[in-house]
């Protein structure tokens, strides 16, 4: 018989226990011991590396059937998800710059703490912001945060211990200044009462993985004192060069489902914008009418929540999967085509009325006069505004990344959440950027002066 297969979400960066390998490939205590366990029960899985956030959401959502994230059990979960036995012990600690004099909650009055959303150490830290007075920020990843607490930003984060632990053990300018508390654990979810087999499965295999050794071998490999830096690169490749080589697949995959996301969600956010502008033209009202709501509903809707709408919100309401490129596609075409549905009827309008009543009186229908005569007219016009919205729909594919799409921006958090090199791995990003728009403004200009009359 076929075996089961399942998709299963991990936080893209929370090494130990999740991380980007230099090979591109997804290791870690969770996803070795994920490996071992499905090898020993026999079930095969596809990996859905994302922020953690967006992995209890995509779970909830029922867009994959589980979570792997160094996730602890905690009783508000357990309402909603099913755990595994738990795996790891863990507890929140809080961590400051290496050289800073601040030692206990205490010293945080007025200062700025950086928390990861969604976690239990963001709540724990948040239950402490009354009584000691101090602001909090949020990120989506750990390593964004450690690097705001680095960066002098914010004055502390909190984070799990073992994590924060390991990521300091690796060079991180951090250091630990209270005791673990909370004292969670770590399990494997899924939703409640659905895929009972796949936890089945995953306890029979941790159980046999603790008897036959597997557990402590996958755990030493990532802990024992002797061990390597598995989430370091090398130090003969820290220089941009040196960082583009090694990371090249990488970058070239990030760069790929940015073209990607970025020509699909061009092509059909034009037909889109046109024809919303020619409906808000026309003679009747109820056309108008959708055009203009449509218009108004997806340029106010902030692109995120567009995103998260479609990739968690329906598939909640539905329970049918929306792969995450197609929900990004769809946020992207609605958001940018209603851009351009407004700058089309604009551009449309912007024509001489006595265009149309001229046509018309030369006896052509109106359809026809539309598409002949304000059409060509109204489009040479709109030119400028097409470039620009397609160079803003290339920069906002970065956005997507919250719903787990590798496009450049994401590939660039995950590089970095491995070698630390923030600043030239931004630059590497921020000049790949550049050379796209710029070809994608040379393509435009030649098509503006090709249309010229
Ligand atoms: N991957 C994570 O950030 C998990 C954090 C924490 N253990 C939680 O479950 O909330």
């Amino acid at each position: 018989a076929d075996k089961p297969s399942y998709t299963i979400a991990t936080d893209a960066t929370y090494a130990p226990f999740d991380f980007q390998a230099d090979n591109g490939e997804y290791r870690g205590i969770d996803l070795d011991l994920l490996k071992e366990i499905s090898k020993s029960q026999g079930f095969t899985y596809t990996l859905k590396p994302m922020s953690f956030n967006a992995a209890v959401q995509a779970l909830d959502a029922k867009q994959v059937d589980g979570v792997i994230a160094g996730m602890s059990i905690t009783p508000e979960r357990k309402a909603k998800f099913d755990f595994s036995d738990p795996y790891y012990d863990s507890g929140e600690v809080m961590a400051v710059g290496k050289n800073s004099k601040i030692t206990s909650p205490k010293d945080l009055k007025g200062k700025t703490v950086a928390l990861k959303t969604g976690t239990v150490a963001a709540e724990y830290g948040k239950s402490l912001q009354k009584k000691y007075g101090f602001k909090v920020k949020y990120f989506n990843d750990s390593n964004t945060m450690y690097n705001d607490v680095i960066n002098g930003n914010s004055a502390a984060c909190f984070e799990d211990y073992p994590v924060m632990a390991y990521g300091i053990k690796n060079g991180m300018d951090l250091k630990i200044v209270t005791k673990p508390v909370g004292g969670g654990q770590y399990g494997f979810a899924v939703n409640k009462g659905m895929n009972k087999a796949l936890i089945t499965s995953f306890n029979k295999g941790l159980k046999q993985a603790r008897k036959d050794g597997t557990y402590k071998k996958v755990v030493d490999r990532y802990l024992s004192t002797k061990k390597t830096k598995l989430t370091a690169d090398s130090k003969s490749s820290r220089t941009v060069w040196g960082l583009l080589k090694t990371n090249k697949a990488a970058f070239l995959s990030g760069f790929w489902m940015t073209i990607k996301l970025t020509v699909i969600s061009i092509i059909f956010a034009t037909i889109l914008g046109i024809c919303l502008g020619v409906m808000g033209v026309v003679p009747s009202r109820i056309l108008r009418g959708v055009s203009s709501t449509i218009i108004y509903v997806f340029r106010g809707m902030p692109l995120m929540v567009l995103a998260f709408f479609i990739y968690i919100g329906i598939p909640n309401l539905t329970g049918d999967k929306i792969p995450a490129i197609v929900a990004g596609i769809i946020a992207l075409t609605l958001n940018e085509g209603a851009y351009t549905g407004a700058f089309v009827k604009g551009g449309f309008k912007a024509v001489d009325k006595g265009q149309m009543e001229a046509a018309r009186s030369l006896g052509l229908p109106y359809g026809k006069s539309m598409l002949r005569v304000i059409m060509p007219q109204g489009l040479r016009i709109m030119i400028p505004s097409f470039v620009n919205q397609f160079i803003i729909t290339l920069k906002d594919t970065s956005i997507l990344s919250v719903i787990g799409l590798f496009e450049l921006t994401q590939t660039g958090t995950i590089i970095i959440s491995r070698n630390m090199e923030g600043f030239k791995v931004w630059t590497i990003i921020a000049l790949i950027y550049i050379v796209v728009i710029t070809l994608l403004t040379w393509l435009s200009n030649w098509a503006e002066r090709r249309t010229r009359i």
